[in-house]
């Protein structure tokens, strides 16, 4: 399976610590497929007839997603590191470019699903990208699982829905099970968000 988040061998990124390949080779396209339709569900006033198909349709698939149900083990969504943004469409999806064992360079755009308004992203979308991309970067390179502790982002300038925007992140400091690590959106040169975090290795025992 190709992997598409990093040139093969040249970071951590993508070092998997649970290997998933369920959902097969297409589950992406699938992931791909539902961020376009939250994108243009959420950008269409839909008129009754779409309303009731779309109701129809979205029950089907649940009656027939039903039947595949498993237990968070076994989950596909969010555990398909492979992919940009691992296959889920909680948060907006990441694709790292760059990275090494103590930071991580990549793109983000946050689509229409994202608006917060007047074309800003919403601003509890923007630390949870953080959080997405700190919280993965803090369990790479063979470093034990970890919690974010605290996560505290300053909103610098508008960031806007449907560029595709730089994002950075890199640790400032690791002291024991202490991980600081900071974090930034750039559309361009002008810096949208910044962000600070410290995330907690867990102890043996700790979920
Ligand atoms: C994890 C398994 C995941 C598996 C997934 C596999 C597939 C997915 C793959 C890829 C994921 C992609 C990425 C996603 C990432 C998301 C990450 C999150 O969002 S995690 C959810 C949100 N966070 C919580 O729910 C934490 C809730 N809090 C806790 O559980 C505890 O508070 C915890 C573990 C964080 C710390 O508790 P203590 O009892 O172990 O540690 P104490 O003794 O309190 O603190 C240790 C030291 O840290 C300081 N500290 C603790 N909290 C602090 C804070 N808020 N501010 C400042 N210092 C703090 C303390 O003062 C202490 O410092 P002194 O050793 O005395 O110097």
């Amino acid at each position: 399976m190709p992997r598409t988040g990093l040139p093969s061998g040249s970071g951590t990124w993508l070092d998997p610590d649970i290997p998933v390949t369920g959902g097969g080779p297409g589950y992406g396209a699938v992931v791909e497929s539902l961020r376009d339709l939250l994108d243009g569900f959420a950008a269409a006033s839909p008129d009754e007839e779409t309303v009731r198909a779309l109701a129809d349709a979205f029950a089907a698939w649940s009656k027939r997603l039903e039947r595949h149900r498993v237990g968070e083990r076994q989950q596909v969504f969010g555990r398909r590191r492979d992919l940009h943004g691992r296959g889920q469409v909680m948060a907006p999806k990441f694709a790292a470019e760059e990275s090494d064992e103590r930071s991580v360079k990549g793109t983000v755009t946050f689509g229409r699903y994202f608006l917060g308004g007047n074309g800003a992203v919403h601003g509890g979308a923007i630390p949870l990208l953080f959080d997405e991309v700190m919280g993965r970067l803090s369990n790479t390179a063979g470093r034990s699982q970890s919690r974010t502790a605290f996560l505290h982002t300053d909103f610098r300038s508008v960031t806007p829905v449907g560029v595709p925007l730089s994002v950075r992140a890199w640790f400032e400091s690791e002291e024991g099970r202490k991980r600081f690590i900071r974090a930034e959106i750039r559309d361009g040169d002008t810096l949208c968000a910044e962000s600070h975090g410290l995330f907690l290795a867990l102890l043996p025992g700790q979920p």
